[in-house]
């Protein structure tokens, strides 16, 4: 934190810690007649920094007559009741917030006073909700009590410890009914302070610390009604902005428009000093929850009215194909390293291109499918044109080896005739006119494999 004004009206702005640096001014306006301009110190403080740079210096003012109320602001959620401490678990450490601090400061403070003063200081603690007053420290039952005339519970203390007993004990039932953000709670430390003068008191000062941990709200405080319906809030930002103007009549200050304002009063106005923590989330970091929010939302709303998806099964499909494919056409040159009789490995040929064919023709009849939905998607096609061309080289292969093979089978026929030939010309006779009948020319076949029929026309 790098400085602070003390006067009687500041505003502070809270940030947590592990947001992302930002400047802001606060500009409060009433209407444009007036404008009041608080530049703010950057808060992503440690609880510790924010109590000694804003509140620790304005504790003393207590003893000056000045009372104090410290107010957090903001919307759900972003850190009130923390930076408050209002919900204090009895652990002082780090994260601690400013009432617990304040509290021990205070008494600590008072206690090296004693010579000069003596001092009674009493504690009080209330919620209000929807314009009901709650009394959280009635001690005779559980449950926070309405008000109903005889006013507030005033426990006096004389430790730290024993207000923040109470604390615990009235933020257990601030939580009973409504949630806690829905409700405003005031934990309020009044101090009578006697200035002893040759050991008998002289003068007497009564003065309050109010730590206001306001019901969150969807707006800011000045210049915007949306949020009435939080009752106080509307009320004290025009209390606030009325304040603004300087000096000013009490009775032309609107506390009577709100059960938090009227409550206040004392410590709003006249010698009293205030301090606005207007706690606030990062507007990327809120942005970025909605957009993940509503991702999520758009999701959910897809997977319930979409059909399945065809192109991606179409396209699932057509791999699995095309790996069937692979694997034929692996098996089939296996085949042909091992098969040395030609016709046998013609069958086994036609027949993989059979099933090849197949594949293929299946595949051309999904995206023919798909295409009178809507243009087929490039991936499938992709994948229906590789095949093919994977069968346009197997067919090629097959062409060459059939011929490959036909010929070696010609020329062995051929050799194996010339030399039966010879043979029966040597004079063998057995077998002549059948190895006439069967002469070389007729094993010789020019059966063709044509590749027009494997093409597939994609557009
Ligand atoms: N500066 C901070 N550093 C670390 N944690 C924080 C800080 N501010 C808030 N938190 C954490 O964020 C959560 C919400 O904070 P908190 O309850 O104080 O918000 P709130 O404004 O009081 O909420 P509500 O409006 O619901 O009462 C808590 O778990 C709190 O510990």
């Amino acid at each position: 934190m790098s400085h602070f004004f003390d006067t009687p009206m500041s505003v502070a702005v809270r940030l947590r810690p592990d947001e992302p640096a930002w400047s802001w001014n606060v500009k409060a306006s009433t209407g444009g007649e007036a404008e009041h301009r608080t530049d703010c110190p950057m808060c992503r403080d440690t609880q510790k920094d924010l109590f000694e740079a804003c509140v620790q210096t304005r504790l003393k003012r207590l003893l000056q007559g000045f009372d104090v109320t410290i107010l957090a602001y903001g919307q759900k959620g972003c850190g009130k009741t923390y930076t408050m401490g209002t919900d204090f678990n009895g652990v002082m450490d780090d994260k601690v917030g400013l009432i617990p601090r304040a509290v021990h400061y205070l008494f600590q403070y008072i206690s090296t006073l004693k010579k000069s003063y003596t001092f009674r200081v009493s504690c009080s603690f209330v919620k209000i909700y929807q314009e009901e007053l709650f009394d959280l420290l009635l001690p005779r039952n559980n449950l926070s009590s309405r008000l109903a005339g005889p006013g507030l519970t005033e426990l006096e203390v004389s430790s730290a410890q024993e207000v923040t007993d109470h604390l615990m004990r009235g933020f257990a039932k601030r939580a009973v009914g409504e949630k806690p953000s829905e409700s405003h709670s005031i934990l309020t430390l009044t101090l009578v302070a006697r200035k002893l003068g040759g050991g008998v008191p002289t003068s007497e000062t009564t003065t309050k610390l109010n730590f206001v941990d306001l019901a969150a709200s969807g707006c800011w405080i000045f210049g915007n009604d949306a949020d009435r319906s939080k009752g106080g809030l509307v009320a004290l930002g025009n209390v606030l902005n009325t304040l603004a103007y300087g000096e000013i009549a009490p009775e032309y200050i609107p506390y009577g428009q709100s059960l938090l304002t009227s409550l206040l009063q004392d410590s709003l106005g006249g010698r009293s000093i205030r301090l606005l923590i207007a706690c606030h989330e990062d507007e990327v970091s809120r942005l970025k929850d909605i957009i993940q929010q509503l991702s999520g939302e758009l999701l959910r709303a897809i997977q319930a009215v979409a059909k399945p998806d065809d192109r991606q099964r179409l396209e699932d499909r057509a791999k699995n194909l095309e790996k069937k494919n692979l694997k034929l056409h692996q098996e089939l040159e296996q085949i042909l390293i091992d098969t040395a009789d030609a016709d046998v490995r013609g069958g086994i040929l036609a027949k993989h291109i059979v099933q090849s064919k197949t594949h293929v023709r299946r595949i051309m009849t999904m995206l023919g499918l798909q295409r009178q939905q809507e243009p087929g998607p490039q991936s499938v096609q992709s994948e229906g044109n590789q095949l093919l061309q994977t069968l346009v080289e197997l067919n090629r292969i097959v062409s060459d080896t059939t011929g490959q093979l036909r010929a070696r089978d010609n020329l062995y026929l051929q050799t194996h005739s010339q030399q039966s030939w010879q043979q029966f010309n040597n004079g063998g006779g057995d077998f002549g006119l059948e190895a006439n009948a069967a002469g070389p020319e007729d094993h010789v076949s020019t059966q063709q494999q044509g590749n027009d029929e494997y093409y597939y026309d994609s557009a």
